[in-house]
């Protein structure tokens, strides 16, 4: 990020256990403080650091909100001021990518994820900055997924695409 000493930033989220999980009485096999995450603490502990811990492990911790306000307002920021973002969400199925980039319970505000938070922030500043006459800001967004080495347009299908084809290219 731009005014930071690096341009790429690593964040990582530990989500609760789920209800199979709980049910086969799985153990949690990392820990973290600060900015470390610990891998097997109890036997052989591997640490990492990333510049963002999440824990979300226990009710009201890591929440969406914390997530908006470390990673995705300095992003509005940063694109505001004409800088090329990207937030990029890399994790194995069902470990939570979904859930942090749009949200949960759509009729639930606190659930939100950052892609609904960040979008309403970016018009807030578009409205703020147009408002003041000081520019006109153009928004242009795109919403790809890669899966399998397949890059799939998730807009194609949302789009004028009346036969629900969804464009995708192989890498
Ligand atoms: N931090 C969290 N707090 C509460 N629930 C969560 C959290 N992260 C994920 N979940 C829940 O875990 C389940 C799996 O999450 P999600 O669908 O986001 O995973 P995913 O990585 O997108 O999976 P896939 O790659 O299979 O699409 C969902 O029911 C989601 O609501």
């Amino acid at each position: 990020m731009p005014g930071t000493e690096e341009s790429i930033k690593v964040a990582v989220r530990a989500r609760p256990l789920n209800l199979r999980e709980k049910k086969l009485k799985c153990d949690i096999v990392v820990s973290m403080s600060g900015k470390t995450v610990t891998a097997s603490p109890d036997r052989n502990p591997k640490h990492f650091t990333y510049d963002y811990t999440f824990w979300s492990v226990g009710e009201g911790q890591g929440t969406q909100a914390e997530i908006f306000e470390d990673i995705g307002t300095p992003m509005v920021s940063n694109a505001v001021d004409g800088f090329n973002c990207t937030l990029f969400a890399y994790g194995q199925t069902g470990s939570g990518k979904s859930y942090t980039m749009m949200g949960g319970v759509p009729t639930d505000e606190g659930d939100a994820g950052v892609i609904p938070r960040m979008i309403s922030g970016l018009f807030e500043e578009k409205d703020r900055l147009e408002e003041d006459a000081l520019v006109e800001l153009q928004v242009r967004i795109s919403y790809l997924e890669i899966y399998k080495e397949q890059v799939t347009d998730l807009f194609a299908s949302l789009s004028a695409n009346k036969e629900n084809k969804v464009s995708s290219y192989e890498l």
